[in-house]
């Protein structure tokens, strides 16, 4: 039997309690190899994701994987950033006050580490973006053969057909780079997108949590460690008992696609209004 490779991924991140599952779930998955993770805003501000990033790699003992940090402001320079703390707490991580990590991001920006990977296998790096899509329209703007070197985008972003979940409108990765989504979404890439259509039937209940605190896997301790916030945050917002599983079911879709149905069509963001960071799509059903 043929020994398929495993798929490389870059998983660009914004760490976040969720992403920390999505980076456990990329780890232990033998068909997908981690070659790097690329940082962006989004729960935390840009500086506090490169370090949970780094900070994550060694807890999992994997500091082999590079860090590249990413932009600290929007494709437009917009430095009025929304960060969503009050879902992950302040440091991203639950408040554990985790001790800051030994290790460094490299030289290389998140966008310049992006197009030199795209360009070194074309066609076989799947970026795996979790938060507002600046460095991937950084990407394209950076070298014009990004959209087609890079060999798919595997995104969590958009709310198709159904509310956002910052306000009515938007979605919060899109709502947090409505113009760079726009760029990406018309890149002509290969794009897988997850919406909070797909991820909000997605939930890790209190019964499932329970059976996590009895695991004695280093990951299970770690994550039953940072999960109260990203609780409560739920119990009090959506009055659920559980937590929508948003980042780690968009890395399952780059790791076996067929967990989820897709629709084809193209996608456009509105980038102004009161509808800034609206996701469109037109399911080219009609002729
Ligand atoms: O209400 C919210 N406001 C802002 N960000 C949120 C909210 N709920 C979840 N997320 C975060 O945004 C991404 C999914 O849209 C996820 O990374 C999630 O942790």
């Amino acid at each position: 039997m043929a020994v398929t490779e495993p798929k490389k991924i870059i998983i660009d991140t914004d760490p976040g309690i969720d992403d920390a599952m999505a980076i456990f779930v990329a780890l232990q998955s033998p068909e997908v190899e981690v070659i790097g993770l690329t940082t962006i805003y989004g729960n935390v501000y840009t500086t506090l994701a490169t370090r949970n990033a780094l900070h994550l790699l060694e807890v999992a003992g994997r500091t082999d994987i590079p860090v590249a940090e990413g932009s600290h402001v929007t494709i437009t320079k917009g430095t009025k950033l929304r960060i969503a703390d009050f879902v992950h707490g302040a440091d991203g991580l639950g408040n554990q006050n985790f001790p800051p990590p030994k290790g460094k991001p490299i030289e290389q920006s998140a966008a310049a580490f992006l197009v030199e990977q795209a360009n070194l296998y074309p066609g076989k790096v799947t970026v795996v973006a979790l938060g507002p899509l600046t460095n991937i329209a950084l990407a394209t703007q950076l070298e014009p053969a990004f959209a087609k070197n890079i060999g798919q985008i595997v995104l969590l972003g958009g709310a198709f057909a159904v509310n956002g979940n910052v306000n009515p409108a938007a979605e919060a990765n899109i709502f947090g780079d409505p113009d760079a989504a726009d760029i990406v979404f018309t890149s002509g890439a290969d794009i897988l997108g997850v919406g909070i259509n797909v991820t909000h039937q997605v939930v890790l209940t209190d019964a499932d949590r329970e059976k996590l605190a009895r695991s004695n896997g280093k990951f299970a301790q770690y994550l039953c460690k940072v999960l109260d916030v990203y609780f409560s945050y739920h119990r009090d917002a959506y009055s659920t008992k559980g937590v929508y599983l948003h980042d780690p079911t968009t890395l399952l879709a780059a790791v076996n696609p067929s967990l989820i149905t897709y629709t084809e069509g193209v996608v456009r963001v509105q980038t102004n209004g009161i509808t800034r960071g609206l996701t469109i799509l037109y399911n080219k059903q009609k002729r």
